[in-house]
């Protein structure tokens, strides 16, 4: 199994999810001491003031730290970095204003007499930065001074834009890398990019299509300013065609946002500042040649998800598949066919485990289901809070039990009938109906049916969706909504598990699986 974190700083540990609040930290956001900050360029202590700290001094840049450095840092200081920022934030805002070293650009200063920053714009989240003022002219004050894009920006690009919007969080550069922190970390990719608005310096992170990138990139007119574009995109970003005017847009429309900017084309079209407030994790299941639920891959994603739940800087997993054709051919059935009992009741406790955190996590899961989902694999994505579906007819999704011989326990059959009803469980549980596409969205197994290549770019809508919601609400309402069918399952498992051994221990049903197993081997040949 691949962990891929994406993540992205933000000044505020909890992303403002109404506007109220959106405004009250862009108005704390103002009264920050502009001054700048001299942080290394891949820095991953400062999650605040890297925002407002593009632009450094000359020979003040420390040197990036390589690649794989950056993951094991931002691992070990995750946790404690809002609190090294707060305790940063207090000290800057007392602190006396340094004079600007030569060379830097630190402060982009307009001609123009400042004017009193209004105090009720309106925010379109995603939309086009709107404020009064707006469209008429660049103009400075106090705290456009912060973000390195702003004027400049705007005058090399034609792009009319209002001061206000160059404060909104998501006018700021936003920092998106991928790293697998857990395992293995990819080297950079090769990508050189030069132009005259904008020439990228490094690419962080995979080229694979749907994988998190975070590119360095450098704005012509600003020697020394630094600028990192984060994305996240269904594209191939290793050509650099794609990726330039990619990155020239979203510069070109940096006060409109990443969102907007993003949706200029060339990545993918999201509300992506939402998703961008916090960390989500993207853990791909990667057990050739079909994902199916050995051991090995319960424990693991036992532990990861206990790791990423216990770290309280992610929000939420997109699980999906880096096999093809197949998202998760269910319970390893050679973890139970001619094996003792003693086997078979460990592996099934894995899986009731599994289930459990998963059912109850207060993480918002949504399934990126990019392959095959039957059976056990159909249970992992109806754990998850949102599925969003490949439209291929060979993906077929559904408990298919019955037709192995085998008969799904009662918190499968509590899974399916809370996500689609009793009727179309019972229906479907009998006949071990697997559903293509369009079936499976009728019948309400899965919520989205999307072309096999925006299932990613969905799944992270949909993500951007649910973490809109305040965490504590969504939870305390998760929990609500699923805490006794997970009860049920914790007030008998042993029993169940015990069940479970009993069953498939008995000949018949070992011999029903090593016929279903040869069947599929067959089938290959
Ligand atoms: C009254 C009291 C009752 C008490 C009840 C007690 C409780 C009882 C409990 C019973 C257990 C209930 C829970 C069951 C949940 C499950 O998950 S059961 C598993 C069901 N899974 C399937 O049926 C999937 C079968 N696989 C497929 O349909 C296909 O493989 C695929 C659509 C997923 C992919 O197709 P394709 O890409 O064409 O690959 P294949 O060529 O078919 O397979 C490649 C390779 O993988 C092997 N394989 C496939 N699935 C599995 C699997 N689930 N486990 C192990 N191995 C699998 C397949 O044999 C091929 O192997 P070789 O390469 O040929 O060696």
């Amino acid at each position: 199994m691949d962990l891929i974190h994406c993540c992205v700083r933000w000044p505020w540990k909890n992303f403002p999810t109404s506007k109220t609040s959106l405004f009250q930290k862009e108005e704390r956001l103002r009264h920050y001491n502009p001054l700048p900050l001299t942080v290394p360029a891949f820095s991953n202590r400062m999650p605040a003031q890297c925002v407002f700290s593009r632009i450094e001094g000359k020979g003040k840049r420390s040197p990036p730290p390589p690649p794989g450095g950056a993951p094991a840092k931002l691992a070990a200081a995750s946790p404690v970095a809002s609190r090294k920022w707060r305790s940063s934030a207090h000290a800057l805002r007392g602190a006396p204003r340094r004079a600007q070293t030569p060379g830097s650009v630190t402060y982009v200063q307009s001609n123009l007499p400042r004017r009193p920053v209004p105090r009720s714009p309106r925010l379109r989240p995603g939309g086009a930065a709107r404020a009064p003022g707006a469209g008429r002219t660049a103009r400075s004050h106090p705290g456009a001074a912060t973000c390195p894009f702003s004027a400049k920006m705007a005058l090399a690009s034609g792009v009319r834009f209002a001061p206000r919007a160059l404060l909104r969080p998501w006018s700021s550069p936003v920092e998106l890398f991928h790293h697998d922190r857990y395992r293995h970390h990819e080297p950079p990719a090769p990508v050189h990019y030069e132009d005259k608005h904008v020439s990228v310096v490094k690419v962080w992170g995979g080229t694979e299509p749907s994988r998190y990138f975070l590119i360095t990139a450098r704005i012509h007119k600003w020697p020394s300013g630094i600028l990192r574009l984060g994305g996240i995109n269904g594209d191939d970003i290793s050509e650099a065609p794609r990726v330039c005017p990619w990155a020239r847009r979203w510069v070109q429309t940096a006060s409109a946002g990443p969102a907007a900017a993003l949706s200029t084309g060339a990545g993918p079209s999201l509300p992506l500042f939402l998703l961008l407030a916090e960390w989500v994790a993207v853990m791909k299941l990667r057990n050739p040649p079909v994902n199916a639920l050995s051991l090995e891959l319960l424990t693991e994603l036992v532990i990861s998800l206990e790791k990423l739940e216990n770290d309280k800087t992610f929000r939420g997993i997109i699980l999906t598949s880096d096999c093809p054709r197949v998202f998760c051919a269910g319970l390893d059935l050679t973890e139970i066919c001619g094996r003792n009992p003693a086997h078979c009741a460990e592996y099934w406790k894995a899986m009731q485990e599994l289930w459990l955190r998963m059912y109850l996590s207060s993480l918002v899961l949504v399934a990126a289901i990019n392959g095959a989902c039957p059976a056990g694999g159909c249970i992992i994505a109806l754990s998850c809070d949102c599925r969003v579906l490949a439209d291929n007819p060979k993906y077929r999704i559904g408990l298919n039990e019955t037709l192995l011989g085998i008969i799904a326990p009662f918190w499968l059959k509590d899974t399916y009938v809370n996500t689609i009803g009793h009727r179309a469980s019972e229906q479907a549980l009998q006949l071990g109906s697997l559903f293509p596409p369009a079936e499976a969205l009728q019948v309400g197994l899965v919520d989205q049916v999307v072309p096999e290549d925006q299932v990613q770019s969905t799944a992270l809508s949909e993500m951007a969706r649910w973490l809109a919601v305040p965490d504590h609400a969504r939870q305390l309402t998760k929990n609500m909504m699923r805490k006794a069918t997970a009860d049920r399952l914790l007030r008998q498992r042993d029993a169940d598990t015990q069940n479970f051994v009993s069953f498939v221990c008995r000949d018949s049903i070992q011999k029903s699986l090593q016929a279903y197993l040869e069947k599929l081997r067959q089938r290959k040949g």
